[in-house]
């Protein structure tokens, strides 16, 4: 038998640094909980970083990717499948507005799309650079790199293909002098992911709505960590009430299979003609038959309604817990960050695995939490109960 340690070891030794060495090796999954190899069982509580939303081994998922896998896996761009016509079909259903679907693989590449999308723009409409927000991830491949705003991840990469210029996240006013009638697009987080689970005040999506209108540039939505049910709704957005010009989505859309998409709304959808963009794998008939599961379970099941109600569980049961190493608690829905007092989180991330939790260590002072949105009131309760005793033995 493969033990955690004996596999950490031989994948240092085979794999480029750039993930350092994960803490543990996980073998299986059934429901908000995995097994390590040497078999120690965790309650997940980041769901492969937002992504299993229906947790692991859901039934629902197994028997539509069964079913998709033996009877088509792949068919490329050249010819078109069912199941990648059903989700574009359901994502605009959802989303109630005319817009147009590119199916891509992976959160950055929908942002690649949503980045040509609206270079190809600002060439139509004599527009040039983009806005973005400092600290906002967007991706790590280059287009989606030079609207990253947070320096330790890009700076040694540059320069950049795009002319993008930083705003601090949440302030309108700033964002209302950057974006003129010279910007193309904007690109924005409806709540800040990887910068620490950061939502804006109330009404700035909105604002940033007016602004990009009245300026004529596009407004892109990021919504690849937010969507999906993450906040308890569909599309973090709805619940500002406006409509972004382009969205990109991917994580919990798959529930663990690797889609993404970018959706372009009105003139944003007509952007791209016949040849301006592409993906082999791009609508692969497996991927989106998993993500058809995903979103027909969240409904039927009703889960946007437990995201409401376990999630406020978990975030008034982590605001209630008193200790000098926990600062608060911010976020939305089943994604959450507890906040810290100091640096800790790595310590609170290890401490936390000790105590049979997977958490993650998101910056050095905020621990995020982004379950399955299956999980239960019972599964929340028990991480409840263990957390003063996590952050005391975080904070020996
Ligand atoms: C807001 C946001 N955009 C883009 C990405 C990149 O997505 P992917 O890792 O699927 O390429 C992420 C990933 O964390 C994200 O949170």
């Amino acid at each position: 038998m493969t033990t955690n340690d004996e596999l950490r070891g031989r994948f240092e030794a085979v794999f480029m640094r750039n993930y350092g060495v994960p803490p543990v090796a996980i073998a299986r999954g059934e429901g908000c909980a995995v097994w390590d190899v040497d078999g120690r069982r965790y309650l997940d509580l980041i769901g492969g970083i937002a992504v299993t939303s229906l947790g692991h081994n859901h039934p629902v998922l197994v028997e539509a990717v069964s079913r998709q896998v033996s009877t088509l896996a792949h068919t490329s761009n050249l010819f078109l499948n069912e199941p990648e016509v059903l989700l574009a079909e359901k994502l605009l259903a959802l989303l109630g507005e005319p817009a147009r679907v590119f199916l891509s693989n992976s959160g950055t590449e929908a942002n690649e799309a949503a980045v040509k999308i609206a270079i190809k723009y600002g060439k139509t409409h004599g527009r040039g650079y983009m806005v973005a927000a400092e600290n906002g991830f967007h991706g790590r491949t280059l287009g989606a790199l030079s609207l990253t705003g947070k320096p330790s991840i890009r700076d040694q990469f540059g320069p950049f293909p795009l002319d993008v210029r930083f705003v601090p996240y949440g302030d309108a006013d700033a964002l209302k002098n950057a974006v003129t009638e010279d910007c193309s697009a904007v690109f924005l987080e409806p709540t800040q992911g990887e910068a620490g689970v950061i939502p804006p005040p109330d009404g700035y999506f909105r604002t940033a709505r007016e602004i990009c209108s009245s300026a004529g540039a596009l407004l892109v939505a990021d919504e690849i960590q937010s969507a999906i049910g993450r906040t308890g709704h569909w599309f973090a957005h709805q619940a500002e009430g406006v409509v972004p010009d382009v969205l990109t989505l991917a994580k919990g859309l798959g529930g663990g299979m690797p889609i993404g998409a970018c959706i372009g709304f009105g003139e944003a959808g007509e952007v791209f003609a016949k040849g301006d963009h592409g993906s082999t794998f791009g609508g692969n008939p497996v991927s989106c038959a998993a993500a058809l599961a995903v979103l027909d379970t969240i409904e039927r099941d009703g889960l946007l309604g437990n995201v409401a109600t376990v999630g406020a569980l978990l975030s008034e049961g982590i605001a209630a817990v008193r200790h000098p190493l926990l600062k608060g608690v911010r976020g939305r829905g089943l994604w959450l960050a507890a906040v810290l007092t100091a640096p800790k989180s790595a310590q609170v991330q290890a401490a936390a695995q000790e105590a049979g939790f997977l958490v993650n260590a998101l910056q050095p002072d905020a621990v995020r939490l982004a379950p399955p949105l299956v999980i239960t009131e019972s599964d929340v309760q028990t991480f409840l109960d263990a957390l003063p005793g996590i952050l005391e033995a975080a904070d020996a």
